[in-house]
């Protein structure tokens, strides 16, 4: 009958093995941390204790991650709390049945009362049907609201988390490519999914816990009072050394749940670092060194997991005493009052039940403090997500240029640029115009800045001086949305989703037929291959598993890019990577993809170079040399140099 409070139970802080079965609103006594499967990643011959050995120091940016949670529980409530809006009104609903419930509990106990003192003391069937037929319904009605407000609360909850799931991953897509250099995949896994779980325990399942203990206390407090006050008042003086377990054990739990954040976070991007890079590992034998970064993260995750795990049974077990003291003390006070003929033994059971059923909720809200401050060590990781600023944003509304035909003139006028935190511009006065259907070629050393021409091109970034346009339009002024459709990348590594090979190649344009992505694929001289497979354009691929070879999985991207039919190209690198005749086979598809279009090519390889109408020579940043092919082998300058070097001369 009863509901218990949301995060009231759960030994507070816990983070992936919380999962499945993650604390649910109501009923769901969670797991103590000793029975979590604490060897889950443990070695079960090493000692628990870390060792710390050679190559297995913590940076300093990592161990500050894992030791200084800042964040008040408030501030990060008060963040994540307008994600109910929507749902306050089932919140309401919610609480009413919790207040219904905990009513439907307390008039069971003083019906208890009454039995025990008319039909049990007298012997008396007559006086039993009445209130044992109040006491039925009673409990039928706590059963009721009890399944509903459960059922609510767990729908509520859910709700919540899909919300949340939904805004930060929605954010995250929006945010620039050097935040996803500076924070490891695995880490942004476990944010989207643990850390956002742990925002629920302190929203949704906090607000309606706290309330279902604050009623429950209220109420049982209140007949306990109604009962003996004298006696309520007895034992209720011990009732703050609750409070103060509470008090003393908040800080170091709150360090522990942050510590177990950080490792899991840890673990992900491991393991899928391992896994991502697994011929790395086995062609240089490095099993034994990825072992070992994993069993160091898993030992950090061990230790802040078992710290956390002693830290709430110790609670736990001073709770108990405490309890135990307090009955103890009711049963002393009530033997006396009985001896005294001032009490009936039906009052003194239903005080000592009234009690039993009081220390639960008050004990919950101590609890639930430290659940939410727990939670606030996942709520710091996620507002570093959601606080981090997408690089750029589309125009205001109204001050958009609306959309046009684009003929696909692309101009860099004097743009300059450094990447955020960067201490050295990356580009500087870099101008570069390509007419509709011009192919520019850039070229340079390795770090001159041509892939960030690219990343200017497609708006990732804005430069810092200069402005980038497209048909004389500054691309700030355009929506972000119109210019990607306008301008297509084919990026260095091929992107491949997880998906059939017809999936790959539609992306490119939502809503294409059948026909048309066939076409593509001919075009792009993948068609052949498609059709050998036994699945054929049904073939599922995976970038990492992709029964296909790098020349046939560019061909498919070069598919997608045909049928996207964008009027500006950007192509990076489009044959590293690929070995002579692949790069060859390639070669033929590319040069129909870049009919008719601008293209801007970003290479190393010059064999495309005498095509080019223009060739920019990129040097630390700055535009060295510009001409035709035969203008700058004349030149006898860098670009002559990168073209012997490649040619061999
Ligand atoms: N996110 C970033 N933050 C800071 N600096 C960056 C970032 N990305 C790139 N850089 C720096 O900018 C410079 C130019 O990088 P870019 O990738 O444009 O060079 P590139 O000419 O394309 O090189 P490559 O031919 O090797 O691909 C490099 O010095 C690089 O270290």
């Amino acid at each position: 009958m009863r509901l218990r409070a949301i995060g009231a139970e759960p030994a507070p802080g816990r983070g992936r093995h919380r999962r499945p079965g993650r604390p649910r609103p109501y009923g769901r006594h969670q797991p103590s941390g000793a029975q979590r499967p604490l060897t889950e990643y443990a070695d079960h011959d090493e000692p628990y204790a870390y060792e710390g050995g050679a190559g297995e120091e913590e940076t300093a940016e990592r161990t500050a991650e894992r030791t200084t949670p800042q964040l008040p529980a408030r501030v990060a409530f008060r963040r994540f709390w307008p994600l109910t809006r929507g749902d306050r009104r089932w919140l309401v609903l919610i609480c009413v049945c919790v207040v219904a419930a905990a009513l439907a509990e307390t008039a069971a106990i003083l019906l208890f009362s009454n039995l025990t003192d008319h039909a049990l003391q007298e012997g008396s069937l007559s006086a039993f049907w009445s209130p044992a037929g109040q006491w039925f319904a009673v409990a039928v009605l706590g059963a009721a609201v009890g399944y509903a407000g459960n059922s609510l609360a767990v729908w509520t909850a859910e709700r919540f988390v899909l919300r949340l799931r939904a805004r930060v991953f929605g954010h995250v897509q929006d945010l620039p490519p050097h935040f996803f250099q500076r924070h490891r995949q695995g880490d942004l896994v476990e944010r989207l999914t643990g850390d956002v779980e742990a925002i629920e325990q302190m929203v949704v399942s906090g607000v309606v816990g706290t309330v279902s203990a604050l009623f429950s206390t209220v109420f049982f407090a209140t007949a306990a009072f109604w009962l003996r006050w004298d006696l309520a008042l007895a034992t209720f003086v011990l009732a703050p050394l609750f409070w103060l377990a509470a008090r003393r054990f908040s800080g170091r739990i709150k360090a522990v749940a942050r510590e177990e954040r950080v490792a899991d976070g840890a673990i992900t991007s491991v393991v899928e670092e391992s896994l991502g890079n697994i011929v790395l590992t086995q062609a240089y034998n490095r099993k034994a060194a990825e072992e070992k970064r994993l069993r160091r993260e898993a030992r950090a995750w061990m230790r802040a997991s078992v710290a956390g795990a002693r830290m709430s049974e110790l609670y736990e077990q001073l709770v108990e005493v405490i309890e135990t003291l307090c009955v103890l003390a009711v049963i002393g006070l009530g033997a006396w009052e009985i001896s005294q003929d001032r009490m009936t033994i039906g009052q003194l059971l239903a005080f000592a039940a009234f009690l039993g059923y009081l220390y639960p909720p008050i004990r919950n809200l101590g609890q639930l403090g430290l659940t939410l401050t727990a939670a606030t060590a996942g709520a710091e990781r996620l507002l570093d997500i959601l606080d981090a600023e997408p690089a750029v944003a589309d125009p205001p509304p109204g001050a958009a240029v609306a959309p046009w035909r684009v003929h696909g003139t692309v101009e860099f006028a004097r743009v300059g640029f450094r990447y955020p935190g960067a201490r050295k511009r990356t580009l500087a006065q870099v101008s570069l115009t390509a007419g509709p259907g011009e192919f520019v070629l850039i070229t340079g050393e390795s770090g001159a800045g041509k892939s960030t021409v690219s990343k200017l091109l497609l708006r990732f970034y804005d430069p810092a001086e200069g402005s980038v346009r497209l048909d004389g339009v500054p691309l700030h002024a355009m929506p972000l949305a119109f210019l990607r459709e306008n301008v297509t990348l084919l990026p260095q590594e091929t992107l491949i989703l997880h998906d059939t090979i017809r999936e790959n190649i539609a992306c490119g344009r939502p809503g294409a037929t059948d026909h048309e992505i066939v076409q593509a694929a001919r075009d792009a001289a993948a068609h052949d291959f498609i059709t050998a497979l036994p699945e054929g354009y049904d073939t599922p691929i995976d970038p990492h598993t992709a029964q296909l070879s790098g020349g046939q999985l560019q061909r498919v991207a070069i598919a997608r890019a045909m049928l996207r039919n964008a009027p500006v190209l950007v192509l990076d690198e489009p044959t590293t990577g690929l070995d002579a005749l692949s790069a060859r086979r390639v070669v033929r598809p590319l040069r129909r993809l870049m009919s008719g279009r601008t293209t801007i090519m970003i290479t190393h390889d010059l064999n495309l170079a005498p095509d080019a109408d223009r060739i920019l020579v990129l040097g630390h940043g700055r535009v060295v040399e510009t001409g035709t092919h035969r203008e700058l082998l004349a030149l006898g300058g860098t670009y002559a140099r990168l073209h012997g070097s490649q040619n061999g001369l």
